[in-house]
């Protein structure tokens, strides 16, 4: 089929302490949300406006992609972005391969789109991507009527045939994925019947809120045990939308965890997303005894945001409830740094997930963090931390290898703020793949006091 798609030249880089941060920020848009009013909006008849949207290199691909396949996608120089939809089922038969960098997020919902429409679309990824399983979403997508071949192992590049009309479907979630239950969801709204997704542990809603908001019929029921029904009517017909995305609270969680960790640190993020199906982080870091509170919240887009105010906190190590992982999945290894400096043993279990993420980022941050100086027992499901009791890191020993990053942006974004913390230097092989999800990140953590210099 066809090559992987290419990074751009690392960009080893150096991470140190230097004094407290202070500040007042906004992180970037949501890139949940930033997917999925692009997505929205191009099968929508008529003109949607955008305003926050993330422009890292995830959401490129997907904007691409949509492109592609016949919607018309623009951005003004104020920062706003138009989008004219194509309507659903109007979705044209792209004449190249999708390139879809290093986002899962756009394979799967995007593959979702393309198994109910008249078309045949081939995906390609880089080779992070190429590496994650594509079987969650083929198996459903196939049941619908999708014609789907993958490479090996149910991986990229894949080619998708749509079917049209495709037959409507009662699938229950076998895990706990926001993606495959909105790639299914996707498919449902160009499929005539009703298509519904049971997911026995709630994972983030965006993609329910905004069909609903964009006037697709949705049904949420939930069951005394917390299951969850979402039912999707199709054919849908989508009206444009003018959308404000909020900012991005897995972004925000960087930040959040660097003010916490160096000594005398005060900083304000503003706008930043709390739905309760992505804030499991911030009643982790209350658990462990941060000083993290929210200000002035309020709604932006259907969706509920606040101001945090993060203060430097002695950090005590818990045990992570396993049920609330959903809710911060992206989130744990930032996460890890935080408990690798509290006092105590955090345990952090139910991660299974974290394995087929761009990296697996239970392995990756085990043996970074170790390569610091931290304590860690590596289980298959996740992580036993003892922590260095408020010591800073040691860093890396003279001589060794930089941190291996795997191209996976939030591990290099983890050891940025794990080098914040340290007396020695934290070395990482590439930074160059923050850009997918926070591209701003390296000049916000400059804004508030922090220190980085190009690693030879
Ligand atoms: O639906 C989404 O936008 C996302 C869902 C999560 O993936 P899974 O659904 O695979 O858990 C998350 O890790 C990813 O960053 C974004
Ligand atoms: C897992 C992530 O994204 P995706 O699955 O879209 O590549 C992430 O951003 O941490």
């Amino acid at each position: 089929m066809h090559a992987p798609s290419l990074r751009p030249v690392p960009t080893p880089t150096t991470f140190t302490t230097a004094g407290p941060l202070s500040g007042r920020v906004r992180v970037p848009g949501d890139k949940s949300i930033s997917h999925r009013a692009l997505m929205l909006s191009a099968l929508a008849v008529g003109r949607s406006t955008i305003d926050g949207l993330l422009e890292g290199e995830d959401v490129h691909a997907t904007a691409g992609a949509l492109r592609a396949m016949g919607a018309t996608i623009v951005r003004s120089d104020d920062g706003r972005w138009t989008v004219d939809g194509v309507g659903i089922g109007g979705l044209l038969q792209p004449s190249i391969a999708l390139d879809m960098g290093n986002s899962g997020t756009s394979t799967r919902l995007l593959m979702g789109l393309v198994a109910s429409h008249p078309i045949t679309a081939t995906f390609v990824g880089d080779a992070s991507l190429s590496k994650r399983p594509m079987g969650r979403v083929i198996d459903p997508l196939s049941a619908m009527g999708a014609d789907i071949t993958a490479s090996p192992g149910g991986r990229l590049p894949l080619m998708v045939r749509g079917l049209n009309p495709a037959v409507p479907l009662d699938y229950t979630l076998p895990v706990a994925s926001a993606q495959v239950k909105s790639a299914v969801l996707l498919a449902g709204l160009n499929t005539p019947g009703i298509t519904r997704v049971i997911e026995p542990v709630p994972t983030r809603d965006h993609s329910e809120r905004m069909l609903a908001g964009f006037g697709a019929t949705v049904d949420v029921q939930t069951d005394a045990d917390g299951t969850r029904t979402i039912a999707i009517h199709g054919p849908a017909d989508l009206k444009p939308q003018h959308i404000d995305v909020p900012g991005d609270p897995s972004s925000a969680a960087f930040l959040v965890v660097a003010a916490l960790i160096v000594p005398g640190s005060e900083v304000r993020i503003e706008n930043v997303g709390i739905n309760p199906t992505r804030a499991g982080l911030f009643g982790v870091l209350h658990a462990m005894g941060a000083d993290l509170t929210f200000h002035d919240q309020r709604e932006v887009g259907g969706e509920p945001v606040a101001d945090l105010v993060v203060r430097a906190s002695t950090l005590h190590g818990i045990e992570v409830p396993t049920e609330t992982a959903p809710s911060m999945i992206d989130e744990y290894p930032v996460l890890f740094v935080a408990a690798a400096l509290a006092k105590g043993r955090t345990v952090l279990r139910g991660l299974e997930e974290l394995r087929v993420k761009e990296s697996d980022r239970i392995a990756v941050m085990a043996a970074g963090l170790r390569a610091i100086g931290a304590v860690v027992e590596e289980l298959p499901d996740g992580l036993v931390i003892d922590g260095r009791d408020g010591a800073p890191f040691p860093g890396l020993p003279a001589g060794a290898n930089p941190v291996q990053t795997h191209l996976d942006h939030r591990i290099a974004m983890s050891f940025a703020v794990a080098g914040l913390a340290a007396t020695g230097p934290v070395v990482i092989d590439d930074t160059s793949p923050i850009a997918t999800s926070f591209p701003t990140f390296p000049t916000l953590l400059a804004t508030l006091g922090a220190r980085s210099d190009p690693a030879p």
